[in-house]
């Protein structure tokens, strides 16, 4: 498949007082079209930079960030961001939020409702398009943003570890959602998180970030069969891909805690 996304020698380092913070060092990628790829890393490891470098909220320090072959230099309306918070306008409907984003796409007024029904029936939200976020529960208003996120129609969905406020219930209605949704619409999605079991449940392909500076460990295919959902938690596959992937993520959490201590003053 071809790259649709890809990141070339990509660093990126903040100011921070006197010596530069280096988030994420020399880091190359390719997003393939069509992929569920997961971003795995510990705290701080450079995930939300990479994914704010793929939307074009940053631009890398070094190196390149590319979108079908060129240059990303701005925000990047192609790549469409759903955070964890839900960032829904309180005072419109779940209807007109999701409409919102066709109305920016100069969808005309008559076809934006049946649009928006599609949509809020792709998230199984059908007999809430009038109830307002704040009587929807936690997930729902997840729903709600994924909805409106699908009626950008971006080329590419990153996701900031968007279920991590959910309870862990809800995530795995969540994850099964997305999966569901993914298969039937073939979007390509970058998907952070920390979860060994969520970035093993939905990525076609698992990369694994070392300790900051954010570099590339491993990247882990992910042979699990599709379409799938979570009950593939109990088979042995998972197990074992759960293992594999936990002896790198340990080793990197080790040297990064084993650092942070030599970091302390005695
Ligand atoms: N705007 C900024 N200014 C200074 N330092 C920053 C800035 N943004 C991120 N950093 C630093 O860069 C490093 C990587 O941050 P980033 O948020 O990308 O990591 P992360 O893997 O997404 O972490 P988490 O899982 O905790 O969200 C961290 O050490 C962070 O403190």
């Amino acid at each position: 498949m071809p790259a649709i996304l890809s990141a070339e020698h990509v660093t990126k380092s903040y100011p921070a007082g006197g010596a530069d913070v280096v988030a994420v060092r020399d880091l190359s990628l390719d997003v393939e079209e069509g992929e569920l790829l997961c971003l795995l890393g510990a705290s701080g490891c450079g995930k939300s930079t990479m994914l704010n470098l793929f939307a074009g909220f940053a631009s890398p320090t070094s190196g390149r960030v590319l979108l079908r072959g060129a240059p990303i230099t701005g925000i990047e309306p192609r790549c469409g961001m759903v955070f964890q918070s839900y960032a829904l306008f309180p005072w419109k409907t779940v209807r007109q939020n999701v409409e919102f984003p066709l109305r920016m796409r100069g969808v005309p007024r008559h076809e934006r409702r049946g649009m928006a029904e599609f949509f809020i029936d792709m998230v199984q939200l059908n007999g809430f398009a009038d109830h307002y976020p704040a009587e929807l529960s936690g997930g729902m208003q997840q729903r709600v943003t994924l909805a409106r996120s699908l009626a950008a129609d971006p080329e590419v969905l990153l996701m900031d570890e968007p279920f991590a406020a959910l309870d862990a219930m809800t995530r795995q209605v969540m994850q099964d959602e997305l999966l569901r949704i993914q298969e039937r619409s073939g979007k390509t999605i970058v998907f952070i998180t920390h979860n060994i079991d969520e970035a093993i449940v939905l990525g076609h392909r698992i990369v694994v970030m070392s300790a900051r500076p954010g570099r590339i460990r491993t990247i882990i295919p992910n042979a699990l069969p599709r379409p799938r959902d979570i009950h593939v938690q109990t088979s042995p596959a998972f197990a074992e891909l759960k293992n594999e992937i936990w002896n790198h993520v340990e080793e990197e959490v080790t040297q990064h805690m084993a650092a942070s201590r030599l970091a302390e003053p005695a």
